[in-house]
């Protein structure tokens, strides 16, 4: 096993040119390095280092549904994307609703080793909406879980919410609600609009989000804990969260790569890979998340990693599971939806994609290239452009809608721990990568 690994000529997130020396898991020092003897070197001239990815939003499946995706393959996608760090969702069978579950994941991440994985809680037993989990359990548990979530389902009463809002604001937890009015949305297959209409699909209209957004900020500001906003989808829900912040609520809101480039017309296919909820809106609405990305309103950007099997996504629209996959294509879609079009650049995507997430997940340490922090590194090539492929997928499904779609970059290395994930390209063996955590854990243990 190779410890120290020099990295050359990476080009910072900043601008600058340096050297980043990584040894014993941790970043040694920047700028112009000698190679230690016995140093693997990885040449980064024309790559761009940007601290690990972190997603505050994946859907890993396991305990439960592992014929779509295990913790494991999911951590494997997550190292094929330049992610280090990722906040695995609640809507497990069981549902991560006990201390129990979400040890068991956090075992899962730890024992494979791609990523730190970061269990988020259910707010609702069972995801029913009924009674609150045992929220103080999983915090105080081993995975001491920061984030809750619903997710997949929205915490539609108002007494629950905000009782799950003063509960979590009492250890600096946060709340990550999934916005969509059930009432509103029963039933619902695509935007709502002239082409749901046309299409006659029934539709997900824009304010079954921007009302629950609305409702929430204000029992935020009542409570005054913090509120975090799952995939934003539209230019509504982007004017109530700015007026929010300019009045000072607690709210933080995410968007996905796929609501920044792809809009409700590909819905004119029936093909369920475009089938995700919230659903793909319309122009106005991208343009508005991308303008909300690069004025500050929108804080961070989150994949919503959603496997499904192919049975469920290779049958007719309306029986098709929601959902996309997204760990593998992030940066790049990123990068051709906001830093080709000159929004952000890649200092704002590091802070995008890293530090914000790992800020609101209360992720300690991550989110930065600096001397003496973790070493979680992604190299990127922001020069290649290519048709992306289904071997571009690590993890166990292949619902992508970017299959056969011309994007932007590729992600070549990335460095979990001081260890390589992501070698050139090539996911690394599990075995390896696994044998890599335990010699990590071992040394944390000073053993
Ligand atoms: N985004 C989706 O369309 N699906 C997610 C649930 C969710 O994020 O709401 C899933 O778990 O499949
Ligand atoms: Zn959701
Ligand atoms: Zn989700």
């Amino acid at each position: 096993m190779i410890d120290t690994i020099l990295i050359t000529g990476a080009t910072l997130p900043g601008g600058s040119q340096s050297d980043i020396l990584v040894a014993g898991g941790v970043i040694r020092e920047l700028g112009s390095i000698a190679a230690p003897a016995g140093s693997r070197r990885i040449d980064a001239a024309g790559l761009v280092a940007l601290p690990g990815l972190v997603d505050l939003h994946t859907h890993l499946r396991e305990p439960g549904f592992e014929q779509s995706e295990t913790v494991l393959t999911g951590s494997q996608a997550a190292a094929a994307g330049g992610f280090t760090s990722i906040f695995a969702m609640a809507n497990t069978l069981p549902v991560a609703d006990t201390a129990g579950v979400v040890e068991q994941v956090l075992s899962l991440g730890q024992q494979a080793g791609y990523a730190t994985v970061r269990p988020i809680g259910a707010v609702t037993r069972g995801l029913l909406g009924e009674q609150l989990s045992e929220i103080g359990a999983m915090a105080h548990s081993r995975a001491a879980v920061r984030v809750f979530s619903d997710d997949g389902k929205c915490v539609h009463d108002s007494l629950l919410m905000r009782r799950a809002l003063e509960y979590v604001s009492s250890f600096d937890g946060v709340i990550a609600q999934h916005a969509q009015d059930p009432r509103l949305t029963e039933a619902a297959q695509m935007n709502e609009g002239s082409l749901s209409s046309e299409l006659g699909l029934k539709g997900w209209p824009a304010v079954a989000e921007e009302s629950i957004i609305a409702r929430d900020v204000l029992l935020a500001e009542h409570v005054g804990a913090r509120l975090h906003i799952c995939h934003l989808s539209t230019a509504g829900s982007v004017e109530v969260i700015r007026w929010a912040k300019a009045r000072g609520i607690r709210v933080t809101a995410e968007a996905t790569p796929h609501h920044l480039l792809l809009t409700e017309d590909l819905v004119r296919s029936y093909d369920a890979r475009y089938k995700v909820n919230p659903p793909l809106r319309r122009d106005e609405d991208v343009l508005a998340l991308r303008a909300a990305i690069a004025d500050g309103t929108i804080d961070i950007i989150a994949t919503d990693h959603a496997p499904h099997p192919s049975e469920s996504k290779e049958c007719e629209w309306d029986s098709a599971a929601f959902g996309m996959v997204g760990l593998e294509s992030a940066l790049s879609v990123v990068q051709t939806a906001l830093v080709d079009t000159n929004l952000v650049g890649w200092n704002d995507v590091a802070r995008l994609l890293s530090a914000t997430p790992a800020a609101i997940g209360g992720l300690i340490g991550a989110g930065a290239i600096r001397a003496g922090a973790a070493a979680d590194i992604t190299l990127h090539d922001p020069s290649t452009s290519s048709v992306f492929d289904v071997t571009d997928l690590a993890g166990k499904s292949v619902n992508s809608p970017y299959l056969g779609r011309q994007l932007s970059g590729s992600v070549r290395y990335t460095l979990h721990n001081g260890y390589l994930t992501l070698d050139d390209g090539l996911v690394v063996p599990a075995e390896v990568v696994a044998a890599s955590a335990r010699a990590g854990s071992q040394m944390e243990m000073g053993e």
